[in-house]
């Protein structure tokens, strides 16, 4: 009865059978960013790191058990994705007012919303009826997912594998507005770029120093770093101009202006109109959000988001 019958996404989902499951996330979700900015990031991130892998179905958040291998192993997420402690009180308090109603896969969906708006960011209906899954890919986790040192031509043909396009990825990189990254994540451009002991040149070198202060040679691996210098916890185009100042802080970000001549285009419209960027990231987080979801009968609606139901 609860199941999505007509097989695609629609915002009013849960308008009958749970009507304050947005409420409910969004009131979570605002908790959990009141006590630390980054998590909105980190939620947003999440997201991302799930449709990526199977489609939008919640496989990331399974843990490891006797008869699967969690993605959250995955060389990409090991470390360095988090927020699972906020999606687990998000189900719980779901689970209270519409026991095994909504599912761990529109949770993300919603969360990542919530988080945009509460950083700063635009705000867009999220369509909805996702289900969960019953399995996980280690290896989706770690092919699928694009690196911060892929080439451009690289990371354009996995965003294209997913459905996405050229303006999806130079839109969705725009997420680097907010959050940390590791030192681990860029520190090939600071010292070895291209296997000739050279650092990366593409990267402003005044930025590139600074960098290398808490980003050594060697050692410092989890040291953080803001992604956005200018403003790490708002959600705004000054990625965008950024990477028009040489100041992207991955190989990745840095390609979109040094590369091809349709995402400079688009850089510089983002850092002019930021009206612009926020209209085209509703989008592209809509599109993203439908990539391969469990409708129907398929998948389950998982009562705890770490398992599958048994
Ligand atoms: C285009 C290819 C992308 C690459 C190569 C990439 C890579 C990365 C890396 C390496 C980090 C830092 C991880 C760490 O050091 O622990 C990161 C962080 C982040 N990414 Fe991406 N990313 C990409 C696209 C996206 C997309 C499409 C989104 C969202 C729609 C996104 C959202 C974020 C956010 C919000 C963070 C900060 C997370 C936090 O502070 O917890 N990224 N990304
Ligand atoms: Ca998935
Ligand atoms: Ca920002």
């Amino acid at each position: 009865s609860k199941s999505n019958y007509y097989g695609y996404l629609y915002p009013q989902f849960y308008d009958w059978s749970c009507p304050q499951a947005k409420e409910i996330v969004k009131s979570v979700v605002a908790k959990a960013v009141a006590r630390e900015a980054r998590m909105a990031a980190s939620l947003l991130r999440l997201h991302f790191h799930d449709c990526f892998v199977k489609g939008c179905d919640a496989s990331l958040l399974l843990d490891s058990s006797a008869t699967l291998i969690s993605e959250k192993r995955s060389n990409t997420n090991r470390n360095s994705v988090r927020g699972f402690e906020v999606i687990d009180e998000i189900k719980s308090a779901l689970e209270k007012e519409c026991p095994q109603t909504v599912s761990c896969a529109d949770i993300l969906a919603l969360a990542a919303r919530d988080s945009t708006v509460l950083a700063g960011g635009p705000n867009w209906e999220v369509p909805l009826g996702r289900r969960d899954s019953r399995d996980a890919s280690l290896s989706g986790s770690n092919n699928n997912i694009p690196a911060p040192n892929n080439t451009f031509n690289t990371i354009l043909t996995k965003f294209k594998l997913k459905g996405l396009d050229l303006v999806d990825l130079v839109t969705l990189s725009g997420s680097h507005t907010i959050g940390n990254a590791r030192c681990t994540s860029f520190r090939q451009r600071l010292y070895n770029q291209s296997g000739n002991s050279l650092p990366d040149y593409t990267l402003d070198q005044t930025y590139a120093a600074q960098l290398r202060t808490r980003c050594p040679k060697s050692g410092g691996d989890q040291n953080l770093f803001v992604m956005d210098f200018v403003s790490p916890t708002k959600f705004d185009n000054s990625y965008f101009k950024n990477l028009l100042a040489s100041r992207g802080l991955f190989n990745s970000d840095q390609v979109l202006v040094t590369k091809n001549q349709a995402t400079l285009a688009l850089v510089k419209l983002y850092a002019e109109n930021n009206e612009i960027f926020f209209e085209q990231f509703a989008k592209s987080m809509v599109k993203m959000g439908n990539i391969s979801p469990l409708t129907g009968y398929r998948g389950e609606i998982r009562k705890n988001c770490r398992m599958m139901n048994s």
